[in-house]
């Protein structure tokens, strides 16, 4: 299966479980890619029938931006939800970096893989 993806999609927002975090915003990056059936859109050269990476990362940043949650696990799997319920994808993978969270480290995170046929929390 094919797959489109976006790579490093910056987000800053009120992220985090302590309370110094909660008035504060924090950089955050995402890591997205979705399998998704590129050859309609190869065959008609038409956007309309690509999975357009510009309109689902406006709504990842959008969501990201408006919605302050404790941890990574939860903005990972309310993104995840996100773009199965709003867009044409069979799976996706969300990788959330949590840059300079961490002494010592590059980033810590969180990567989830979810599916069409099975989108429940549970
Ligand atoms: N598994 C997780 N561990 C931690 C998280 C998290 O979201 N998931 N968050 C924190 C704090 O918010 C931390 O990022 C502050 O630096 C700690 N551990």
């Amino acid at each position: 299966m094919d797959k489109v993806f976006v790579q490093a999609l910056e987000v800053l927002t009120t992220i985090g479980a302590y309370e110094w975090e909660k008035s504060i915003k924090q950089k955050i990056r995402f890591d997205l890619e979705m399998r998704h059936d590129n050859r309609p859109a190869a065959l008609g050269d038409d956007l309309t029938k690509a999975l357009d990476y510009a309109a689902l990362s406006q709504k990842v940043t959008r969501h990201a931006e408006q919605n302050h949650v404790e941890l990574v696990e939860t903005m990972a799997e309310q993104i995840a939800q996100l773009i199965l319920a709003e867009f044409p994808v069979h799976s996706v993978k969300v990788r959330l970096t949590k840059p300079g969270a961490v002494a010592n480290a590059a980033g810590v995170g969180v990567e989830i893989e979810r599916f069409a046929d099975d989108s429940s929390m549970s």
